[in-house]
């Protein structure tokens, strides 16, 4: 996990309005092979500007004005973000990183079966797959994330927000990218709906290896997911480290009072996420026990 798959270095973006706005603000970070990040900080903090520029799909009047996304590839080259041309830039995106934004699942055409837009992704991106197979690997991505392969022949009206948002979740895994960018993909569905597919894409990411930016306001639930969490405020990284030293010892005052404002884990009455951290530190307890025995 200690290897990054992407570097972002000195990252700034401006919204070139009047007065202008400096969205992201000299932004680095480094995210891990494989791991979950989480990205909190509340409304207008600069969470999706950062996540659409790394991806490059920002619009005027958004402006990149300092800095790089580099990803480093399995096969050990480099791809800076900003040197592809428009072209390169579209192959990359789906194929090497992905991304869920908020109210996907209202993206999918809904005059075009499930089927069609599944296999539209690999007739662009992989034209050498042949009909029968991509066909097989569209049931089969379906069938990851839960839903029954015979709902290929779908169309999204037909289909519950949550079956929606998760088909665009395994579009996103279609071709297998080694960094997913997720930006609230669960926030318009429902609680138990919403924690099935995070339990689902956390079991994936352990099964296909891929690493997570995963952003949200919601503090409590970046702390039951992520591997570490970074705290943005007014467009900075304020404070980035791992999610349990990030609860149990926040070093920030910003991320003392973003926990602060989350009375589930730190009121009186617990909560199941107080109840998932607690689980998460007595998992951790049991490893350094182990370890000392071993
Ligand atoms: N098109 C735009 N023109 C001008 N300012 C913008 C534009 N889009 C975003 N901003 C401003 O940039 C800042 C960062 O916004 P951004 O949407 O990235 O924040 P966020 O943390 O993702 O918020 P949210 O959680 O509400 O999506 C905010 O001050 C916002 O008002």
């Amino acid at each position: 996990m200690s290897h990054p798959v992407l570097t972002v270095e000195n990252f700034s973006v401006d919204y070139l309005v009047d007065p202008v706005v400096h969205a992201v603000k000299d932004v680095s970070f480094e995210l891990k092979r494989g791991e979950v990040l989480g990205l909190a900080g509340e409304s207008g903090c600069g969470k999706s500007t950062l996540a659409y520029g790394i991806v490059r799909l920002l619009k005027p009047p958004a402006m990149i004005t300092t800095g790089h996304a580099v990803f480093h590839s399995r096969e050990g080259y480099d791809i800076d973000w900003g040197d592809l041309s428009p072209e390169d830039l579209r192959a990359a995106r789906w194929d090497k990183i992905s991304m869920v934004f908020q109210g996907a699942m209202n993206s999918l055409n809904p005059v075009i079966s499930v089927r069609d837009q599944f296999e539209d992704i690999f007739e662009t991106h992989r034209p050498e797959m042949k009909k029968k197979e991509r066909r097989e690997r569209c049931g089969d991505l379906l069938e990851r994330v839960g839903v029954d392969r015979a709902r290929l022949n779908a169309y999204p009206h037909e289909l519950s927000g949550g079956m929606r948002q998760r088909v665009m979740i395994a579009m996103a895994m279609a071709l297998e990218p080694q960094i997913m960018i997720m930006d609230e993909p669960t926030t318009a569905l429902d609680v138990v709906v919403q924690r099935e597919i995070l339990r689902e894409i956390t079991r994936l990411r352990d099964e296909l290896g891929f690493a997570v930016i995963f952003i949200t306001h919601d503090l409590p639930l970046l702390l039951e997911i992520s591997d570490r969490i970074a705290v943005m405020r007014h467009g900075e990284i304020v404070e980035l480290g791992n999610a349990l030293d990030l609860y149990t010892n926040p070093r920030h005052e910003y991320t003392r009072q973003l926990l602060a404002s989350f009375p589930s884990l730190t009121g009186d009455r617990g909560s199941f996420v107080r109840g998932a951290m607690d689980d998460r530190l007595l998992a951790l307890d049991a490893v350094s026990v182990g370890e000392e025995q071993s």
